[in-house]
This record gives C-alpha cells, sequence and structure tokens, in this order.
C-alpha cells in the first residue's frame, strides 16, 4: 500500500476508538479499566530484585527507561533495540481491553524483572516497601509537565480528551487528571525518598548534564561501567536518536495519532514559555508558591 495510503487508514482507525473512560481510587482519577481490575493491581506481589520506574505522565519516564536498559545491558545498542519498550519493561496499571494487562506481563516475565507506574506514592502495591525493592522516581517541572501532557492527551486515546489549552489548563490546576495532582505527586514520591531507597531524578538535570545523571543511575543499580561505555550510552539515549529509535517512540501503537503530535515531541526546558499566556503564569505561579509550600522540593523551569 502507498505510504499515503497506509497514513489515511491508521487516522481512519484511530478515529474509530472509542475513548477510554475515567474513574476514580481513592480520589485519584484512573482509566475506569485500572480501576475495574484495582484489587489485582494493589495485590500485584514485587519481588526483592524487581526494578521499578516510577514517574508522573510525561516528566521523561521513557528516556529513564531507555537509559536504565542500557545500563543493564552494558551499553548493547542491539539488545536494547530488542523490543518496545513498553514490553521491556511492563506499564503495571496499564489495562488494554482485550489483550494485555500491565500486571499479566510482569507475572510473566522472569527476574530481574524492570517494571514502570505512574501511581502516585498512596497507591503503590505494598510489596514494592514490603521487599524493599529499588525505586528510580523522575519528576519534571510542571509548566513543562502540562504541556507535554496536554500534546499527549491530544495524540493518545488511552487518554480523555484534554479539550482546549485554556481548559486543559484548569483541569491539570485542579489535579482532576490520570494519575491525579502533579503536586501530590511528586511531594509525596519526595518525602518517601528519606525512608526507601529511592533515586530521585530530575528531567531538567538530565538535560543539563546528562553523563553526571546516567552516572548517578549507575551507581544506584550497583554497576561499574567505563567511561567509554557511559558515553555510548549518552549518544544513544539523545533527543534526537531516541526520535528516531522505533523501539522508543511508540510508532506502531494504534491508540497513539502521532501525526496530531509525535510522542518524542520537543524535548526541551521551558517549551511552556511558548504556551502559557501572562495570566495563565501569573495564576500558575500563585497557585504554585501554595502548593509547594510544605516541600524542600524545587525545580527548574528553564536552563
Ligand atoms: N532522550 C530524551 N531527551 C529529552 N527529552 C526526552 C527524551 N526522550 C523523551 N523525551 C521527552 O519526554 C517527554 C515524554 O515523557 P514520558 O516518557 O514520561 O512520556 C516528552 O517531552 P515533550 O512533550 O516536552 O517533548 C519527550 O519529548
Ligand atoms: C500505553 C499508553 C500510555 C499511557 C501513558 C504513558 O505515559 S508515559 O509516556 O509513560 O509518560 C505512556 C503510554
Amino acid at each position: 500500500m502507498a505510504k499515503d495510503k497506509v497514513e489515511e487508514t491508521k487516522e481512519l482507525e484511530w478515529a474509530l476508538i472509542p475513548p477510554r473512560e475515567v474513574s476514580q481510587v481513592d480520589g485519584v482519577f484512573l482509566e475506569k479499566n485500572m480501576c475495574n481490575n484495582w484489587d489485582k493491581i494493589w495485590n500485584f506481589q514485587a519481588k526483592p530484585d524487581d526494578l521499578l520506574i516510577a514517574s508522573y505522565p510525561k516528566a521523561g519516564t521513557t528516556w529513564t527507561q531507555e537509559i536504565v536498559d542500557l545500563i543493564q545491558n552494558n551499553g548493547d545498542i542491539e539488545n536494547s533495540r530488542r523490543a518496545p519498550i513498553h514490553l521491556r519493561h511492563p506499564f503495571l496499571e496499564w489495562v488494554r481491553v482485550n489483550s494485555f494487562s500491565g500486571i499479566d506481563e510482569a507475572n510473566a516475565m522472569p527476574s530481574p524483572r524492570t517494571l514502570k507506574t505512574h501511581l502516585p506514592i498512596q497507591l503503590l502495591p505494598p510489596s514494592f516497601w514490603e521487599k524493599k525493592c529499588k525505586i528510580i522516581y523522575v519528576a519534571r517541572n510542571a509548566k513543562d509537565n502540562m504541556v507535554s501532557y496536554y500534546y499527549f492527551q491530544t495524540m493518545n486515546k488511552g487518554l480523555p480528551d484534554p479539550g482546549s489549552w485554556d481548559e486543559y489548563f484548569e483541569t491539570f490546576m485542579s489535579g482532576k487528571v490520570m494519575w491525579g495532582s502533579w503536586f501530590d505527586h511528586v511531594k509525596g514520591w519526595w518525602k518517601k525518598k528519606d525512608s526507601h531507597p529511592i533515586l530521585y531524578l530530575f528531567y531538567e538535570e538530565m538535560m543539563k548534564d546528562p553523563k553526571r545523571e546516567i552516572r548517578k543511575v549507575m551507581e544506584f543499580l550497583g554497576k561499574n561501567l567505563k567511561e567509554e561505555v557511559l558515553d555510548k550510552i549518552v549518544n544513544n539515549t539523545s533527543f534526537a536518536v531516541m526520535k528516531n529509535n522505533p523501539m522508543t517512540n511508540y510508532i506502531n501503537d494504534i491508540e497513539m495519532n502521532h501525526s496530531l503530535s509525535p510522542f518524542m515531541r520537543k524535548g526541551v526546558v521551558g517549551d511552556w514559555k511558548n504556551q502559557f499566556t501572562e495570566d495563565q503564569n501569573k495564576r500558575f505561579n500563585e497557585d504554585y508558591e501554595k502548593h509547594m509550600a510544605d516541600t524542600s522540593l524545587s525545580f527548574f523551569e528553564e536552563l
């Protein structure tokens, strides 16, 4: 089939996918199938050698996943291209109708397993704490995170339609988005790191000095790689390389319409300046002060 025809067929298929419904667990908005599957998710049995990558959606999860996978593979690029990222690291709470669930995939996977979640701290299955699993959490400044999430919701049928940017701004600020409030998420995980082995990474620091941050991940995983291997990992996890890597950009995911907005969109710090109005920025800054008054956590909004 001609490329244009393939694209047209994909567009039609995408338009026919019914939007997923949203429900709540303990006041946190989650996709309805996750809520219906909640007992199974909550009772998931983690193992002591599991590694969990946790984040608020669009904080740099996929980037962190690829870094972790390459470190675990001692920088073997071919090995890291063995499968799409979502198959290498089961997405714990994700339920796809008539298909896999993250829990089933995790249960079928041999150890040592690397898993992914966007759950806020209070909803993480307790076995991760009981088994003292290592966790890597990645956080991103709220403004860029919001913009990235907005574009992701426009292109992903697995998530609710975001409406206009102005509408979405209000939705995000109220925390009525999938996986809940950004504020509660980043603060909850930040607090927990004092009592549990959690490596807390920042998207902005990863942009500023990727090699330093990759070295942190390596040390946290108890690995010792040569400088040239670290350099190779830095190169292969750059935005440009990952954008062209079919294994890291969900190119064959039928629920994502990349012509509306690509999964690997801009990959920069400070893109919020192209999206926020002056009024929105003022409103945001006022609300932010209140929400963040009770934490030592701070972010860079530009580099
Ligand atoms: N190697 C990389 N370097 C910088 N940003 C990256 C990256 N890989 C992915 N991203 C960015 O991370 C965001 C997606 O995060 P997640 O994996 O959590 O969904 C997107 O942000 P933008 O939408 O701002 O471009 C994407 O472009
Ligand atoms: C499979 C659907 C899905 C939903 C949310 C995602 O978020 S993120 O890219 O990991 O931040 C990804 C895929």
